[in-house]
């Protein structure tokens, strides 16, 4: 008997019943224990193929609990109910006063601990008949129930429904329904893990495992069927009932359903970009200072509009309806479409940059009060008629755009584009880049047009680079800027005393699922908005580092923060440092990469702390300076000096 089976089999969880909430929470408790992701990984999986084998009908209901979500995230439904709510179901349950649950919660710094804590003891006391145990079906429906339930006496139903589902509560099952409605598990579960567990346990069901290779080639099939079509219901249930080959047939883009978009990778000159792309024949379209936008139109003449974390975005753009409903040429039923949202002023006609974009209302925007115009840059065309257009080259792709839209000049238009047959003549580009810096954009993106030239769902890739002006000619080594996540803060002195006045940033590195330290910093924020991000930030203080954080000993913040934030900031360069953890074992077997003189540039609403920049994107950015590449003394100077400025 397998660890996992030991553990599931204490359940009493026979075939053909519904799952107990008790046996997801026995794995969640392992999960806790544990930091290994590859031990995770094989327990998730373990107790996704027990629920296969016994109750497959319930498989959806634990994907969703295990990723703690109700709903696809394109969906935007939040489970996150407020504390004062939460407090108020634990004292009624447990009969506490508010001021001993929340003196406990001050002391154990977890909400779930203090509810497990207070019906353990409970339980013991009375509830000779105990409700009807849980299970994840009847969980995952109260939870969906809970982040619908509005109107009035909306909290008082709420709390009722939080009751019925504590009083059920047995073992560990109170924290993590506390935890869950809180919003987040915090056993260190990330959702690529969940993914890789659930394709695992589909493919090695019995009677045989299969080889390592066919494993792999299954898991990038689940990962590629699941970012063309991100949604648990479809995915589990087309794993379930068809050959794991055909899935790609049953869960494929759809007008409806986000595709996680395709990403460009950072150059810091155009020689380089030639380099890459020598010899082939390439498009350089502007690279306009927008937001993204994923347009579709469904079959029923509904349109809506994603963002690129893949979040509904149609309440905020009611004045692009009427604009997508012109552009679109006759014949069109369905499509989506991939482009920037960018601010104009329609007088001139003259493009404003982002600034002028992030003071547009987030959502239930109302056409009658748009203050911010807008137009639509389309680039791309994934999907039309009913037909994916993913594996047509971009040539192919372009040609269908422009032959389906029509543009109308300050709303609707086709990226500025000059096609290139790279032939070691770099002059066209650089007038094509200062046409671009005129009207506005940020640079160029440069893309592979006939060879190499599919859409790559989720990918950053090599067949798409962005060249930004401002890192051409800056004097750093570094192509881009990098969205950090804001993991510690230290205390301010002088001016800045009694609030945060610098804070530890870290980088994602998703195979390991952690927060890879990276820099300190302390620079780029106005003196309000420290005093702004202080008031925000001290809600996601939390008791101690948690096993997900990668940092150096040497580190102490004084305090850890919940990664909830994104940050671009602007570097120097980057160089090894004995201190930080970005990109570890990768470069070096115990140190990382860190980055020298970090600046705040803005706050990145747009992206998930799991998007923001990887370490393997740290990798590449260290590894392309000229610096590294040409000098190691210069690199080794860099190295010695930093060790000094980096002791945090
Ligand atoms: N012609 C274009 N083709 C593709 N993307 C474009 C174009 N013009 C503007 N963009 C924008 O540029 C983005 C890519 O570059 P940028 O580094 O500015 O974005 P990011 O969100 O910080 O980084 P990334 O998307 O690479 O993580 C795209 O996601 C898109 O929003």
């Amino acid at each position: 008997m397998t660890k996992i089976e030991a553990l599931l089999d204490g359940c009493g969880w026979k075939a053909g019943e519904a799952v107990p909430y008790s046996a997801l929470c026995a794995v969640f408790e392992r999960i806790e224990a544990v930091t290994g992701r590859l031990e995770i990984q094989e327990m998730l999986r373990g107790f996704f193929a027990t629920v296969i084998a016994l109750t497959p009908d319930d498989l959806e209901a634990c994907v969703f609990l295990a990723c703690n979500q109700v709903a696809p995230d394109f969906e935007g439904v939040e489970l996150g109910v407020g504390e004062s709510l939460l407090i108020k179901a634990i004292m009624q349950v447990t009969g506490r006063s508010v001021e001993t649950v929340k003196a406990q919660y001050a002391e154990e710094g977890d909400l779930g601990r203090v509810a497990q804590r207070s019906r353990g003891k409970q339980s013991t006391l009375s509830f000779a008949a105990r409700p009807k145990p849980l299970t994840v079906k009847r969980v995952l429906e109260v939870y969906r129930s809970l982040a619908t339930t509005t109107g009035t006496k909306s909290q008082d139903k709420k709390v009722g429904s939080i009751k019925g589902l504590l009083v059920a509560a047995a073992g560990p099952e109170a924290k993590y329904l506390v935890r869950g409605l809180q919003g987040k598990l915090r056993i260190g579960l990330a959702k690529q893990t969940v993914l890789v567990s659930l394709a695992q346990a589909v493919i090695t069901q019995p009677p045989k495992l299969p080889e390592q290779e066919k494993l792999e080639a299954g898991v990038a099939l689940v990962k590629q069927a699941y970012s063309e079509c991100p949604s648990y219901s479809e995915l589990v249930g087309a794993m379930l009932c068809a050959p794991m080959d055909a899935l790609l047939e049953r869960c494929h883009l759809k007008p409806g359903l986000p595709v996680a978009p395709m990403l460009a990778k950072p150059e810091k000159s155009i020689a380089k970009v030639m380099a890459r792309l020598s010899g082939q024949l390439v498009t350089c379209e502007f690279k306009y200072d927008g937001e993204r936008s994923q347009i579709h139109l469904l079959p029923d003449g509904k349109l809506r509009f994603f963002t690129r974390n893949s979040e509904e975005a149609t309440s905020k753009y009611p004045d692009l309806i009427p604009v997508m409903q012109a552009a679109a040429g006759e014949g069109v039923t369905s499509y989506v479409l991939d482009s920037e949202v960018v601010a104009i002023d329609r007088t001139s006609g003259q493009l404003l940059p982002f600034q002028v974009l992030s003071t547009r209302k987030r959502k239930d925007e109302t056409v009658d009060d748009v203050k911010v115009q807008i137009v639509i840059q389309a680039f791309d065309l994934l999907y039309l008629n009913g037909r994916s257009l993913l594996q047509e080259p971009l040539q192919a792709r372009r040609e269908a755009l422009h032959a389906a839209f029509k543009e109308s000049p300050g709303h609707f238009g086709f990226a500025i584009s000059l096609d290139y047959q790279e032939n070691g003549d770099t002059e066209p580009i650089e007038a094509f880049m200062a046409e671009a810096v005129k009207g506005n954009c940020e640079g160029l993106m440069v893309k592979t047009l006939t060879h190499n030239a599919t859409y790559e769902p989720s990918r950053r890739s090599l067949n798409w680079l962005k060249l930004k002006k401002d890192y051409l000619d800056d004097g750093s080594s570094v192509a881009d800027s990098l969205d950090l996540v804001p993991i510690g803060a230290y205390y301010g002195r002088g001016k800045r005393a009694g609030a945060f006045g610098a804070y530890l940033l870290a980088c994602y590195e998703p195979d390991a699922e952690e927060y890879q330290s990276v820099c300190k910093i302390g620079t780029g924020f106005s003196n309000e908005r420290l005093l702004a991000l202080d008031a925000m930030l001290k809600a996601h203080v939390i008791e101690r580092k948690p096993s997900y954080f990668n940092v150096g000993d040497t580190i102490e913040p004084d305090v850890w923060l919940e990664p909830c934030k994104v940050w671009e900031v602007r570097a120097a360069d980057l160089s090894k440092s004995p201190v930080h953890k970005a990109a570890v074992g990768k470069v070096d077997p115990v140190r990382g990469i860190s980055i020298r003189f970090p600046r705040l540039v803005r706050e990145r609403d747009d992206k998930a702390p799991e998007s923001a920049t990887s370490a393997d994107q740290i990798l590449d950015m260290y590894r392309s300076q000229d610096c590294i590449k040409n000098n190691g003394a210069f690199h080794a100077a860099a190295t010695a000096e930093d060790e000094d400025d980096w002791e945090l």
